[in-house]
């Protein structure tokens, strides 16, 4: 990449020049994994008034996750159903501790607040919740559910209120008139718009919107995201956008992050990520969308094997378990079809995953008419040896720690910015393919 290319791929993407509105450093968070009886036993009274920690086991919902948003943009955070959404959207509104890492929100930093300067941004920073339902309170009517944050901060008079609350209803595309109704008289949707009538009261910068059209039938969605969208414009709003459904993210976002196991490993403009995927485990999920086309069935590409879980999660690239394109330990001259069997063959034996036979058998179904070449095949061979006598456990053992472990992407973990082929914002992509075309961040 050239200096000018370098120098185009790092300035941010809206905005340009201006600082970020919310900018969040190194943010981590875990969890005490306090279920089961283990863990209570890790746990002793200490000699001071706390508990002694003697190996406690951590969640690590969060880990070290650094972006910015821009004033007017939203930006996407996409990831399977556990991968820290949540975790990072309360640790980023203060909502939990976190255990390391700051955000700061128009440069100032949220955790060194006093709880009274606190509590005035957090007037600027409102969230919106998945489950329209549950966050609205059924023994109030609709209009009160919408002044209570008004009310909360001091703003406006009583009629003051009443006024903005009938204001909002219709903004958010409900009938004022419905001031007096009580939330069971309305639709998840509609529900829905009565939450950001309430979040907008207060009159924020910036918006956390938490899954809020997931729980909606796929016809609502497309309303309620232009709605968001009418507001964001009308109001000047930033929205950070968190969906595990990419056509949800791609309707409503500017940028796109995607977070797996607590990290995110790709980063770029909307357009840049959906046409120019680099990340693997990001590619998988573009493949895994269901395709719009009735003749054609079900979904493409799932990914291979579980979500490792967050409480030991892989060391370097935590998706290097599932990854199809593992990068091969310099020890070996490999060919990348030889390559690709061992990290097949590696993988099966690590799952178990195929019906013990002759060590011939097993040969001919992973490599073929013959093994790779010097040290590579010698420890296969050692590893269908370990098999044949149903040594499942030493084999896999054997072979992680000869093919896997030494991986750069076991060893470290990987932060490179690469060029962007569309629009002229940052890409950013955690994957040790690019250390030869990306520079490092
Ligand atoms: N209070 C908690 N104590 C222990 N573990 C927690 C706690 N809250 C979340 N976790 C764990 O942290 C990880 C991330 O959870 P989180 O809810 O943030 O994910 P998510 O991506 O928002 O998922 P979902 O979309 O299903 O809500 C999960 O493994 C979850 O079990």
């Amino acid at each position: 990449m050239s200096d000018t290319e370098r120098q185009t791929a790092t300035e941010p993407t809206v905005a340009s020049r201006d600082d970020p509105l919310l900018r969040v450093e190194g943010l981590t968070k875990h969890f005490p994994n306090d279920e089961g009886f283990l863990s209570w036993l890790q746990l002793r009274p200490g000699d001071g008034d706390g508990l002694v920690d003697l190996g406690r086991e951590w969640v690590r919902a969060v880990e070290d996750v650094s972006f910015e948003i821009y004033e007017g943009e939203t930006l996407g955070l996409v990831g399977e159903s556990g991968c820290g959404k949540s975790t990072l959207a309360r640790t980023i509104l203060q909502l939990i501790e976190p255990t390391d890492g700051s955000v700061y929100f128009r440069g100032e930093d949220l955790a060194a607040m006093d709880g009274e300067t606190l509590r005035r941004n957090r007037r600027d920073i409102q969230m919106i919740f998945q489950d329209p339902q549950s966050s609205l309170d059924p023994r109030m009517k609709v209009g009160k559910i919408v002044e209570e944050p008004m009310r909360a901060h001091g703003m406006y008079d009583e009629s003051g209120r009443e006024a903005r609350a009938r204001e909002l209803l219709s903004k958010v595309g409900l009938d004022p008139q419905h001031y007096n109704r009580y939330p069971h008289a309305f639709s998840g949707g509609q529900r829905q718009r009565i939450n950001l009538a309430r979040a907008l009261s207060v009159n924020p910068d910036f918006v956390v919107c938490d899954e809020p059209v997931s729980a909606l039938d796929v016809s609502i969605q497309a309303q309620v995201l232009n709605t968001m969208r009418e507001l964001q414009a009308e109001f000047g709003l930033t929205y950070l956008f968190i969906a595990h459904d990419l056509s949800v993210i791609r309707h409503i976002s500017d940028r796109v992050a995607v977070m797996y196991l607590g990290q995110l490993v790709e980063l770029a403009e909307k357009e840049e990520l959906f046409e120019n995927p680099q990340h693997p485990y990001t590619r998988a999920l573009l493949e895994s969308i269901p395709v719009p086309d009735p003749r054609v069935e079900g979904t493409r590409g799932v990914l291979e094997g579980d979500v490792p879980s967050p409480i030991e999660p892989p060391s370097g690239c935590r998706f290097r378990t599932r990854c199809p394109e593992l990068i091969a330990p310099s020890a070996f001259e490999l060919t990348d079809e030889e390559w690709a069997q061992v990290r097949q063959f590696t993988r099966s034996v690590t799952r178990h995953s195929f019906e013990l036979a002759g060590a011939n058998a097993i040969r001919a179904e992973f490599f073929g008419p013959r093994l790779p070449d010097g040290e590579a095949g010698r420890i296969v061979s050692r590893a269908i040896d370990l098999l044949v006598d149903d040594r499942w456990d030493e084999a896999a053992a054997l072979l992680t720690e000869s093919f896997t472990d030494p991986s750069i992407c076991a060893r470290e973990r990987p932060r490179y910015e690469v060029p962007a082929e569309y629009g002229s914002g940052r890409h950013v992509a955690e994957c040790h393919r690019h250390r030869e075309d990306g520079s490092g961040r």
